[in-house]
């Protein structure tokens, strides 16, 4: 389970999270969605304690704070930490090396489901191919919590459908998921909730399947509905 209490975060007197509170049970896929430069990546970094959130903030995994939730949590934002003569296969290595918890057989199989080229310098992989390098990273580890943020920017359409579609097929089932994307359509068949930020703060966390049922709308509408309802009716 991830838990956010009262989370503020400011950067350079540029107030970017003002107060954000939800908890996303186990068990539980969940769309971070949002307009460009929202907080989406800025939220996902505080999570995993890349950078700190102001004073009165809490972060939580399954009742655990600060340096002990990095155990229970997977997120690969960048290889720019590799070496530039590294090839994928090294990344590979660092990760076993790195993780008690990578399980290496699900890497080799998503290596081979997304074709990636093992022997292959980091240096020379393509944007696209260096996404799916690391969501196959991110989600080779047996953790509670896994961050995805904007996976599939890069992806080609027939690549993005295809991880989509089989993402949560390689996850343990009990894991708590929080993927960002701008690709609301495509994402919505995948995601049990979605977590919708607006001017550093939490506009809605609803789920899809009520969404759908009850307000009728997909969840591309919904989200387009509550900018502009915000916005005082203007698009
Ligand atoms: N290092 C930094 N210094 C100052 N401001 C920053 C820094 N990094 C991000 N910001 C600001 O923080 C805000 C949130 O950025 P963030 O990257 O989290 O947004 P995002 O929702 O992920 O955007 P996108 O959808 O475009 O990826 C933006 O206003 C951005 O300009």
């Amino acid at each position: 389970m991830l838990q956010v209490n009262n989370l503020h975060y400011t950067k350079s007197r540029h107030v970017i999270l003002r107060g954000l509170s939800f908890k996303i049970p186990s068990h539980r896929t969940v769309a971070l969605l949002g307009e460009n430069g929202v907080g989406k990546t800025t939220l996902m970094r505080l999570i995993s304690g890349l950078i700190e959130p102001n004073p009165h903030s809490d972060i939580m995994i399954d009742g655990k704070m600060g340096a002990k939730i990095k155990a229970n949590l997977s997120y690969v934002s960048t290889l720019d930490w590799a070496n530039n003569y590294d090839r994928v296969s090294d990344i590979v290595d660092y990760f076993k090396m790195g993780y008690p918890d990578f399980n290496e057989q699900r890497m080799e199989e998503l290596i081979k489901f997304m074709r990636i080229d093992r022997t292959k310098r980091i240096a020379k992989l393509s944007t696209g191919t260096i996404e799916k390098l690391l969501i196959a990273l991110t989600i080779s580890r047996d953790t509670s919590v896994y961050l995805l943020d904007e996976p599939f920017g890069g992806v080609d359409v027939l690549a993005r459908k295809k991880i989509m579609q089989s993402l949560l097929h390689w996850l343990p089932e009990e894991a708590t998921v929080l993927v960002s994307t701008h690709y609301i359509q495509e994402i919505e068949s995948l995601v049990d909730d979605a977590i919708i930020l607006k001017d550093g703060r939490l506009l809605a966390y609803e789920s899809v399947e009520k969404i759908r049922k009850e307000e009728g709308l997909s969840l591309e509408q919904y989200y387009t509905q509550l900018y502009i309802e915000d916005n005082g009716g203007r698009e």
